[in-house]
């Protein structure tokens, strides 16, 4: 992931000065006022949750029908697992051991390696902490190209074998999410004749991407404490591991928040705002958030996939006309990612030009767009 800079760039901008209050976790019998959500019971919050029996799909990446699969998932539920992605288990296993290994370390340990406030990689909360009042049950740690700077920080004598793991891990991420971005492309009838991300001169130029690995300690009191606060990511699309704890809720519209149980094996991939932008709204970019438990810690490793840095995204040619006007304005990555870091939620908003034509409005203001 050769494109540091610029997702650095994106936050130089607006330095998140977040009051770092590091807790350590493990030692708290009660929930200090800090970090205690009192509970929101709107209608996306429906009170009993066992109503809800609508569930995520589950796609086969070898399925016949794959195409159609996921381009019913995304645009019913911005939101999909896979199953048969062609990720090795060892190495998801291997990822999650080096994770489980760096949020084991003492704080002050972590702390060598923090993110700094104009920075993108490092150990630190949340990036989304700084909307919210109350701190977040969770650690986090952005990995934006390689990890050596900070992996050297963390364990000075044998950081090479960390390193390694994270790199493979990036190399058959980045596979994965370009297979999926031309399977979601394809079901909605683009080829890779119609989208030119290649440089003038045809050479082509690399995607850029972010690995963020969450951690969530167990909570002693889950009902008062959010993990991650709801939100979309950024991206084209983001490959999820969520390993074997679930935690992981999706917003769906008329439903609620629904669960996404892990499944042994699979990923769960999220439409990103880009993707959003791209299909002029058809394939929303889904609402989600981590809640946590109170007997297991819980661990997930997200790998937030965009565009390569210079190309600007806007609703593609096939899917605008008279009666689709596009809605959104052309934007880069870049751009995009210091629109969110300053209006957050209310991002998609920014970029759109035209309401559509039905009338509706964007989720990121709490109402959904939607359109088709
Ligand atoms: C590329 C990125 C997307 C992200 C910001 C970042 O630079 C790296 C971290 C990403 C993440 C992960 C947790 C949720 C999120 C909203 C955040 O605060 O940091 C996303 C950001 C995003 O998608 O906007
Ligand atoms: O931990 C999870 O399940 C969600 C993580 C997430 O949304 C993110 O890293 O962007
Ligand atoms: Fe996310």
């Amino acid at each position: 992931m050769p494109s540091r800079s610029l997702l650095a760039d994106a936050f130089r901008a607006y330095p998140v000065h977040l009051h770092q209050k590091h807790l350590d976790f493990s030692s708290l019998q009660e929930i200090p006022d800090s970090h205690k959500w009192t509970q929101v019971d709107d209608e996306r919050h429906p009170s009993v949750e066992s109503f809800v029996t609508e569930s995520v799909p589950v796609i086969d990446l070898l399925d016949p029908n794959v195409l159609q699969n996921i381009g019913h998932a995304c645009k019913t539920w911005g939101v999909l697992q896979v199953t048969n992605h062609g990720i090795p288990i060892s190495l998801l296993d291997n990822v999650e051991s080096a994770s489980r290994t760096l949020f084991c370390l003492p704080t002050q340990q972590k702390l060598k390696a923090a993110r700094s406030p104009d920075g993108v990689s490092g150990y630190g909360v949340a990036r989304i902490s700084s909307f919210f009042s109350k701190l977040m049950w969770s650690e986090g740690f952005t990995i934006v190209g390689s990890p050596q700077e900070h992996f050297r920080q963390l364990w000075p004598q044998d950081y090479t074998k960390f390193c390694d793991v994270i790199e493979e891990y990036e190399k058959e991420m980045q596979k994965l999410a370009r297979r999926l971005t031309w399977l979601v492309l394809g079901s909605l009838g683009i080829t890779k004749k119609d989208l030119k991300w290649d440089g003038p001169k045809g050479e082509s130029k690399e995607s850029s991407a972010a690995l963020q690995l969450n951690y969530y300690p167990a909570c002693p009191d889950p009902d008062q404490a959010m993990g991650l606060a709801e939100h979309t990511d950024s991206t084209l699309l983001t490959i999820l591991y969520q390993s074997n704890t679930s935690g992981l809720q999706v917003l769906k519209e008329g439903t609620g928040w629904v669960t996404v149980p892990p499944i042994p094996g699979g990923l769960v991939v999220n439409v990103g705002d880009l993707l959003h932008i791209l299909s002029n709204g058809l394939y929303p970019s889904v609402l989600h958030r981590a809640v946590v438990n109170r007997t297991q810690h819980r661990l997930s490793i997200a790998y937030l996939y965009g565009p390569p840095s210079s190309v600007q995204i806007s609703p593609l040619q096939k899917l605008v006309g008279p009666n689709h006007p596009p809605l959104y304005r052309p934007i880069t990555w870049n751009e995009y990612l210091g629109t969110k870091a300053k209006h957050f939620n209310k991002a998609l908003s920014c970029v759109r030009i035209c309401a559509p034509l039905n009338g509706r409005v964007d989720v990121n203001d709490h109402n959904r767009v939607k359109v088709g």
